[in-house]
């Protein structure tokens, strides 16, 4: 692994070790050079921009009074794993107490003595059962404990080495980082140069210049901006005293009406940059009369639909706008009775929004004023593409367009089926990808077995609160749950297994410090934005590098510092290339988890997952009686509300269960095919599907057949051979010419020869010296002509003949 980055980690770990990042002069001048080379455009926003880290927004991931309405019914109740593993430690615990006690008794002790020593006993053993029954827990916390006594005094090794690398540190970070050098710069902006002329212009013709407002990223209040009072008070109550370089290049434009297409780092404040001239133009609606929807704002993850619409109240709070989350999870029915009422903001999941546009009637998108489409570049992946579609043929054409993200791409292919009207281009520092407060470390993992172990050390040692933690799947970020609670590691997960109110929880748990780590999938990766989180952990690399950028991106936002820790196997090897070609030298670090924690914990581990197992399959056989009981309670509805439920219109789906677990099995696809595709292994595996027959001849083919047949029915095949050939006997001899044709075979063979020799009188002059050419007169061509020219030269049949004979003359000449 010899491009790996041997920075040596020199941080204490039992502190949040994320120092800022030193500003080198190198990276100072590097961020300078990468200024210049901003798009036209763009070349005046400010990427140094320093927020007021105090503000901000402080997200309660409340479902406030839709917590009432959220969807239980088709989901049973849902099962805490932490309830089953204590109720399992409660359980061991009575059995060992069992046990003493039956021990005692055959041991003969004297009633009295008994009575007292089992009191005592009892609670002896009480006490030396809450320490089993608290194992995990203690254990756990003795081994962090040895281990931050153990890192102490083991840091001996570690530290001298850390020590070293410090001392060479510096010169190491220069010399052995691999730091995107002025090759790779060149490579990289000659990728942009690459681009063809063509591209360029198509580019040109489809951008439109950003107006001169827009390139002044020297706004230093949203007073400049021209906004008006209770937006500006709104602003004020959230500490945003200065825009960022995002908001203050869009909101003039946007304010303008113009189609925007921006992209700036994670935690860059985009979300406020479409909001606030959003609510803005709000401000000058028509009022009176029914309401109508103006604004759409369509994202990717429920979510982070719900956190668009915090941001969006928050900033409407001294204004009359009303709000609408329409997600999946909640109740339709709430959601009908909102849309009813026209709120003026809809922030919608795409699935969701198609259902209402369908099945609810009175509303629709025809008043729409604004489509905004948050982390876009997901939004136009394909993903999306259908439910996209569907949408945007529901907008009006004549409407403002706004696209965000931190990864967008102004490629125009991707660009024109969403019929943009010359949009705006804004993007903050193209060249920088990730947030500047961030430190990037890596952590090799060197057999594949260890990964988990590390991560537990790692967990144990060093991110020890606010840590999210990336899993590649549902499955492993539940099976790694279940070892955090055996572990007494408090921990809530987040991915698609759960129902939308557990998702809420967990990220509310996380968010209020309840739990210290969030084990989640990459429906956590794009655009959450949770106070405080200090490190991001990457159990496994994820398959494309946007992707990393938006996982790390959760940490180190509006300023703040952060940390990223990634576990990198042999197979990461790629990505890990072209994270360090896109970061800036003095942000990475390579860090070092000492082989004898690793090897505690993976001994640790072993009983751990025994006891996952169990703990699994308890909540899986939970989860069947739940199941059961939902559907007889389903049933017993059914019977007592037939008339009512059948009266309902029917419903119509953008897709059926069917198709959804189609296109869900595609994404899948997709996203593995990310990583070092496990479908792929699998198939190379099992090497190319040929069919047994496959590349003989038909001959060859019949004949295995017919040897199978014999093989199956054993005499019965050998009459059947015999049957076989004497029919093949029976059959008249070929004799090198077709048997003598029939009036009618005639009829259509003359008909066929005509109709050839019609589509080759156009060709003839060519087909001939091609002929010629080829064949030097007497050619092979020559032969096969003989047949048809008989027919049309020789002019044996048909009156068609002498017509074409001509044309087969010329032919021939
Ligand atoms: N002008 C401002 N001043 C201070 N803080 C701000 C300002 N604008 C936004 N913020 C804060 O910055 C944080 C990040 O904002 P936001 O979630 O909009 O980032 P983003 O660019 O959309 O990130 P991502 O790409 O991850 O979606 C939020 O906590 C928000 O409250």
């Amino acid at each position: 692994m010899s491009d790996f980055i041997f920075t040596l980690d020199s941080e204490p770990e039992d502190e949040i070790s994320v120092k800022e990042p030193a500003a080198s002069s190198s990276s100072k001048k590097k961020s300078k050079e990468s200024a210049q080379v901003v798009e036209e455009e763009s070349a005046l926003l400010d990427p140094e921009f320093n927020f007021d880290v105090g503000g901000g927004l402080d997200l309660t991931w409340d479902l406030g009074d839709e917590q009432d309405v959220v969807k239980t019914g088709s989901r049973p109740e849902p099962i805490s794993v932490d309830d089953i593993i204590a109720r399992r430690k409660v359980k061991g615990a009575a059995l060992t107490q069992k046990s003493t006690k039956r021990k005692r008794g055959e041991d003969g002790d004297d009633l009295e003595g008994s009575d007292a020593s089992d009191s005592e006993g009892e609670e002896e053993s009480e006490r030396g059962d809450e320490s089993a029954s608290e194992s995990g827990e203690e254990e756990f916390g003795a081994q962090v404990e040895s281990d931050e006594e153990g890192d102490e005094e083991d840091v001996d090794p570690l530290a001298s080495s850390d020590e070293e690398g410090e001392g060479a540190g510096d010169g190491m970070d220069a010399s052995e980082v691999e730091a995107p050098d002025d090759g790779e710069e060149n490579s990289s902006s000659s990728d942009s140069e690459e681009e063809t002329q063509a591209q360029k212009d198509r580019k040109a013709a489809f951008f439109a210049p950003a107006p001169s407002d827009a390139k002044s990223s020297n706004t230093t209040s949203f007073t400049a901006l021209n906004l008006s009072r209770p937006l500006l008070r709104a602003l004020t109550q959230l500490s945003f005293h200065t825009p960022t370089p995002i908001q203050s290049s869009t909101i003039p434009v946007a304010l303008a009406g113009h189609d925007v297409l921006g992209s700036a780092v994670t935690g860059s404040g985009k979300t406020a940059a479409f909001m606030i001239p959003c609510l803005e133009r709000l401000m000058y609606r028509q009022r009176g009369g029914a309401g109508e929807i103006r604004v759409l704002v369509l994202v990717p993850t429920r979510e982070l639909a719900v956190q668009c619409a915090e941001v969006g109240k928050a900033l409407a709070r001294f204004m009359d706008l009303t709000f609408a989350t329409i997600v999946g999870g909640l109740s339709l029915k709430v959601q009908e009775a909102t849309l009813r009422a026209r709120p003026d903001v809809v922030i919608a999941t795409p699935g969701r929004l198609i259902d209402h546009l369908r099945n609810t009637p009175s509303f629709s998108l025809s008043s729409l004023d604004i489509l905004i489409l948050d982390e876009a570049d997901r939004m136009l992946s394909d993903g999306f593409a259908a439910e996209l579609g569907e949408i945007i043929a529901a907008c009006p054409k004549a409407r403002q367009t706004m696209l965000f993200s931190a990864t967008m791409s102004d490629d125009v292919d991707q660009l024109v089926r969403l019929s943009m009207n010359r949009p705006v281009r804004l993007f903050v520092d193209p060249k920088k990808s990730l947030a500047s407060g961030l430190v990037q470390e890596f952590v090799r993992v060197r057999k594949e077995e260890e990964r988990e172990a590390v991560l537990c050390v790692l967990c144990g040692r060093t991110a020890r609160r606010a840590t999210i933690i990336f899993f590649r799947s549902k499955k492993l970020c539940h099976q790694m749950r279940a070892v955090f609670g055996i572990l007494g590691m408090k921990a809530a997960e987040l991915h698609g297994d759960l129902s939308q109110e557990q998702r809420l929880v967990s990220l509310r748990q996380f968010k209020e410090g309840k739990v210290d780590y969030l084990l989640a999938t990459d429906v956590a990766s794009r655009g959450l934005d949770i106070k405080g989180i200090e490190t991001v952990i990457n159990y496994d690399m994820p398959g494309q590098i946007e992707l990393y950028q938006h996982r790390v991106g959760r940490t180190a936002r509006a300023g703040k510092k952060g940390r990223s820790i990634s576990l990198v196997g042999e197979p990461d090897r790629k990505m890990l290339k072209a994270v360090i070609k896109r970061s800036e030298a003095d942000t990475v670090r390579h860090r070092l988890v000492p082989t004898e924690s690793i090897r505690a914990m993976m001994e640790k581990l072993v009983d751990v997952k025994v006891e996952v197992v169990e703990v699994l399959k308890e909540e899986k056989e939970e989860k069947l009686i739940r199941q059961g009981e939902m559907e007889i309670k389903k049933g017993e509805n059914m019977i007592e509300h037939k008339d009512e439920i059948f009266s309902r219109p029917k419903r119509t789906w953008f897709m059926t269960e069917k198709e959804k677990e189609q296109a869900k099995t595609v994404s899948k696809d997709q996203y593995d095919a990310g990583f070092s595709s496990k479908a792929e292994k699998e198939k190379e595996k099992a090497g190319p599907t040929r069919d047994k027959f496959s590349g003989l001849s038909r001959k060859v083919k019949r004949r295995k057949l017919a040897m199978e047949a014999d093989e199956e029915f054993g005499d019965k095949g050998a009459v059947n051979a015999s049957i076989r050939s004497a029919k093949k006997a029976a059959l008249p001899k070929k004799i090198g010419e077709p048997l003598a044709p029939t009036k009618k075979d005639k009829k259509r063979k003359d008909k066929k020869v005509v109709k050839k020799d019609k589509t080759r009188v156009g060709k003839v002059g060519f087909d001939s010296e091609l002929g010629q050419r080829r064949s030097g007169g007497a050619s092979r061509e020559g032969v096969r002509a003989k047949k048809t020219d008989s027919g049309i030269l020789g002019g044996k049949k048909g009156k068609g003949g002498k017509g074409k004979a001509g044309g087969g003359g010329k032919r021939k000449r």
